[in-house]
């Protein structure tokens, strides 16, 4: 059985003082049977967070990691560094970062790896702009970002990652995919890491959905037999509304 996991991803919301402030709102309510929650902070509030959520049931994540240890790269945060703050997963290859700040699918490898090195848990995001949608190539496009970020990857590393399928054109639009359209590219990402790992990672792998998830379309995608949770954007900024999605994930 995989344990459903809704990870919030703040992106560049939220000082250090909104992070305490949201933690202490959650408090007593986060905690829900059988669900994982994560979220994912800016770096300036990765300390606050790890103690502000002590007891709350709520892990925290980081939206990006180095793959060296340390050395003259500046501006980039380690795995070393993460993990003595506390934090247990970390985002990798989000769409932004691609587009925005050129990470490949060999920097995503790289930092997947380092992860692993660190004991961190990697969320791995995968998914296809709206042209290459329209062109038919979504699979295409998942085969190969999926693939080159699991290579070198040992089975039981693989069966502890978390995929996040997050089709470019559904982030922040507020058009999401249909849990039908999401649920087949999933199942899809499934059978690539049955291929890549063998059965039992691809059986144990979580393989979360992300576009425009909301508390009232959660339900729809946890209903997908191959769809494990949710990396949530704007709607994992409100403690209320972050509430709901893990509630909903149930
Ligand atoms: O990019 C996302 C999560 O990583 C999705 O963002 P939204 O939930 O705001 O669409």
């Amino acid at each position: 059985m995989r344990k459903p996991i809704i990870a919030g991803n703040w992106k560049m919301f939220k000082t250090n003082k909104e992070a305490a402030a949201f933690a202490e709102e959650v408090k007593g309510q986060a905690a829900v049977e059988g669900v994982e929650s994560v979220i994912c902070a800016p770096y300036t509030a990765l300390a606050t967070l790890v103690e502000a959520v002590k007891g709350t049931g709520i892990q925290v994540g980081a939206q990006n990691i180095h793959w060296e240890d340390n050395g003259a790269f500046t501006g980039e945060i380690s795995g070393e560094m993460l993990k003595e703050l506390g934090v247990t997963y970390v985002i990798i290859g989000h769409s932004e970062r691609r587009q925005y700040f050129g990470e490949t699918d060999e920097t995503v490898n790289k930092r997947t790896k380092a992860a692993f090195k660190h004991g961190l848990t990697p969320i791995v995001c995968v998914g296809e702009k709206l042209e290459e949608r329209e062109a038919g190539r979504t699979k295409d496009v998942c085969r190969e970002q999926t693939v080159k970020a699991l290579e070198g990857l040992s089975a039981e590393q693989v069966a502890q990652a978390v995929i996040a399928y997050e089709p470019v054109w559904a982030i922040g639009t507020g058009k999401s995919s249909t849990a039908e359209d999401a649920n087949e590219v999933i199942s899809y990402i499934r059978e690539l890491v049955k291929e890549q790992a063998g059965a039992e990672a691809a059986a144990a792998v979580r393989i979360q959905y992300g576009g425009s998830v909301k508390p009232n379309n959660i339900k729809e995608y946890m209903a997908k037999e191959d769809i494990d949770g949710a990396l949530v954007g704007g709607a994992s900024l409100e403690p209320a509304s972050y509430l709901q999605l893990v509630e909903g994930a149930k």
